[in-house]
């Protein structure tokens, strides 16, 4: 029997559960484990299909965060460099729009997510109903994560927001430490928020921020996913694909809701 959690994650464990049921197949060998707080409900799962299977597997992490999911559930950690072709990562999302665009990086992991979405044959979002959205922008407020480079930054910060960017702060660490959000590759974090018209065009705009010098990666994924799960309220599923087709599942006897 599943464990009574609040609403909220009761959704994302219906969301992770479903993907994992749905795209994490016996003959997978290679799986890449992304970040925040959806996905350890994606090794839950991954973990139930049991040991026979996984020992025979390898876990790409996005992250610290990641590695230590997969370490701690005593999966097989596996590097990007050794594995540079995956067959299914699975990761959150901050906000997914009806083409799956999406907005990541509310974790500051968006580079190392971005690497291993593209280096996956099949990427696959999970999340709960807040983050499912018409267009981007919509219902994530804090702005697009970007990784830069912190030599430079300040000139770095201007040519954000000469793209249009309203705002365009360095990610604060906040009460654990003084200072900017470093993240696992050393770089810092800015959340850059720009006008409806910016933010309804993303590949557009993740073009213009790419061309950027410091700017490492842009936490805007445009057609790099395959679906997206999102958990409901009532215990069912809503599965979104890139032509905008939706389907709903409900949730099984037993399992997460
Ligand atoms: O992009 C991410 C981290 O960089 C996360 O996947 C994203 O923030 C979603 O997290 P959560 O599942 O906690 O809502």
């Amino acid at each position: 029997m599943s464990t009574k959690l609040a609403p909220i994650e009761a959704a994302k464990r219906l969301a992770a559960y479903s993907a994992v049921d749905h795209h994490v197949h016996e003959q997978h060998r290679v799986i890449g484990i992304g970040s925040g707080s959806t996905v350890p409900y994606v090794v839950e799962r991954i973990v139930a299909q049991g040991e026979d299977v996984n020992r025979n597997r390898v876990f790409i992490p996005t992250g610290f965060q990641s590695k230590n999911l997969i370490v701690d559930a005593g999966l097989v950690l596996g590097d990007i460099e050794q594995f540079p072709e995956i067959d299914v990562t699975i990761d959150g999302a901050d906000e997914v729009d009806d083409h799956l665009n999406c907005i990541k990086g509310g974790g500051g992991c968006q580079y190392r997510e971005k690497v291993l979405a593209e280096a996956a044959k099949t990427f696959i979002l999970v999340a709960d109903y807040r983050k499912k959205s018409p267009a981007l922008g919509t219902t994530w407020s804090h702005g697009v994560p970007l990784e830069i480079v912190p030599f430079g930054y300040a000139r770095c910060l201007r040519s954000i927001t000469a793209l249009g960017a309203t705002r365009a702060p360095l990610r604060m660490a906040g009460a654990a430490k003084a200072g900017p959000v470093v993240s696992d590759n050393g770089n810092f974090i800015v959340d850059a928020v720009f006008p409806d018209a910016r933010m309804h065009q993303p590949a557009e705009l993740l073009r213009d921020l790419k061309a950027l010098t410091g700017v490492v990666e842009v936490g805007l994924f445009c057609g790099v996913a395959k679906a997206a799960y999102f958990g409901n309220e009532d215990g069912s599923v809503t599965i979104r694909h890139t032509d905008g087709r939706e389907e709903e599942v409900a949730a099984h006897e037993g399992d997460a809701h």
